[in-house]
């Protein structure tokens, strides 16, 4: 899509096309689409960010546990959204050793344990190893620090997103 035509879209086709750029919420493109003409994928891109930004702790919180675990039982039983099947795969946890699911369950439910909210990393920046290591650093963040970094990595995740849908070089 060129940015004139994103910023044609009624409010219901934008949310179907760009309801999963932020994982199971929509409510971010439904806060979004009011910020309407986008000028480029960048201004689009940013009014994201700023709506997670603008959010209290606790709907940061509620972005992140909105995120399915990685290589967790949804992705082992194929429920996983499109996009992320896509990105989970591009990370290479569909193929991995019975001792890297084992690790990767263990620390995951270690993190959610500690956080109470999925560990969330942008799969398509990262191969599994750099996943695992990210998961064992990570665990020793505090509660704040770990809010922020998950919502960074969402924001990461959902412009990459956007650039599957939005064509990068349009501008009005
Ligand atoms: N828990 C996660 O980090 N999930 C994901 N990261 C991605 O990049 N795609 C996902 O599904």
């Amino acid at each position: 899509l060129s940015i004139a035509e994103v910023n044609q879209l009624p409010f219901e086709e934008f949310i179907q096309i760009f309801g999963n750029v932020v994982e199971h919420c929509s409510l971010c493109a439904a806060a979004v689409w009011r910020n309407c003409p986008f000028s480029n994928i960048q201004n689009l891109s940013s009014a994201f960010n700023e709506f997670m930004d603008n959010l209290p702790m606790i709907g940061k919180e509620g972005i992140l546990r909105l995120h399915p675990d990685l290589a967790g039982r949804l992705a082992m039983a194929g429920a996983l959204t499109q996009e992320s099947t896509k990105e989970q795969a591009s990370a290479g946890l569909g193929n991995m050793s019975t001792d890297e699911r084992e690790k990767m369950s263990r620390l995951n439910s270690q993190y959610k344990e500690k956080f109470g909210f999925p560990f969330v990393i942008c799969a398509r920046q990262n191969k599994k190893e750099a996943i695992l290591k990210g998961l064992e650093e990570r665990l020793n963040n505090s509660m704040d620090q770990e809010t922020l970094t998950g919502v960074d990595e969402v924001k990461k995740i959902c412009y990459l997103r956007l650039l599957d849908i939005v064509d990068k070089n349009s501008k009005l």
